[in-house]
């Protein structure tokens, strides 16, 4: 199910993980990672068994968290029953400390700009464009009428010369953020320092921040392992997955490949699949 993209094999991959799971960290994106894509984002729960790989996995290793452009309010709502999971949030604006969302102090006074920008963009475009305001991002779904791709992107660039803001493409989507120096990469350099292993899981085009993130520590520091797993999917195209050592096939199979890293740690089993 697993397959090697580079000379790392999966079962190495594993056993270097298992040996040094005081050191060993699990990162994961979440939409068309763990969770399905879907035209209604607000409809979207973890692919069934996730959570509970998640949680498991956390009590097996150093660290596990979702990295998600996703605020983290939402994680938070969708990994209740995973508690030991770290969750960071608007690619690291928000994470959640002690049940609490806590923001970053250099994002958090763009609010009332981001907010702005979600009400012009809703009178703006056309109607069948989706806006979901995230507060401190605007993220511009066109998975309804993926013709409205080009004025989407235009508009897009537009508001982010005139404001200053950062743009994120994504799968039938673009993002507008606050220009700060925070994204899926710095969060998992971050989160992994004090770890030998790090696992990346992730689909699309934001990711790529995080698997390069692995890359650049591996080049640094000989001893560290980083392991890239891309979930294939064709509106990404095959960037990502030429960048990771394993893919999968659709987000339904993470929870499967997590079986098996599982099951390698001494006395352990996977959680039982509920789907
Ligand atoms: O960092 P992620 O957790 O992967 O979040 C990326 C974006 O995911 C969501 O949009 C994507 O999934 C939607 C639901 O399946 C789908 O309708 C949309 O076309 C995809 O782009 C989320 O709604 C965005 O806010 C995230 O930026």
């Amino acid at each position: 199910m697993a397959t090697s993209r580079a000379p790392l094999r999966f079962a190495e991959a594993v056993s270097a993980t298992v040996a040094e799971s005081a050191r060993s960290g699990f990162f994961f994106d979440f939409d068309g990672t763990i969770a399905p894509i879907m035209r209604d984002p607000g409809a979207v729960f973890p692919v069934p068994g996730a959570v509970e790989r998640l949680q498991e996995l956390a009590r097996l290793v150093d660290r596990v968290a979702v990295v998600s452009a996703r605020p983290a309010a939402f994680l938070s709502d969708r990994f209740s029953a995973a508690p030991h999971v770290r969750l960071f949030g608007l690619y690291g604006m928000q994470t959640v400390i002690d049940g609490r969302v806590r923001t970053d102090a250099e994002a958090e006074p763009w609010t009332p700009v981001m907010r702005r920008l979600a009400a012009e963009a809703a009178s703006e475009l056309p109607g069948e464009v989706l806006v979901e305001d995230k507060a401190l991002l605007v993220a511009l779904h066109y998975r309804a009428v993926p013709s409205l791709r080009g004025a989407v992107e235009r508009w897009c660039s537009h508001k982010a010369a005139e404001l200053g803001l950062r743009e994120q493409y994504g799968r039938m989507v673009v993002e507008l953020r606050p220009p700060v120096e925070l994204d899926k990469g710095t969060v998992v350099l971050r989160e992994s320092e004090t770890l030998t292993r790090a696992w990346y899981f992730g689909d699309d085009l934001s990711d790529g921040r995080a698997f390069d993130a692995l890359r650049g520590r591996e080049a640094r520091d000989p001893a560290f392992m980083g392991v890239r797993v891309a979930v294939a999917n064709g509106e990404t195209g095959d960037e990502l997955a030429r960048l990771a050592d394993f893919t999968v096939d659709r987000p339904e199979d993470t929870p499967t490949l997590l079986d098996q890293v599982i099951s390698a740690f001494p006395g352990r089993r996977a959680a039982s699949h509920p789907g």
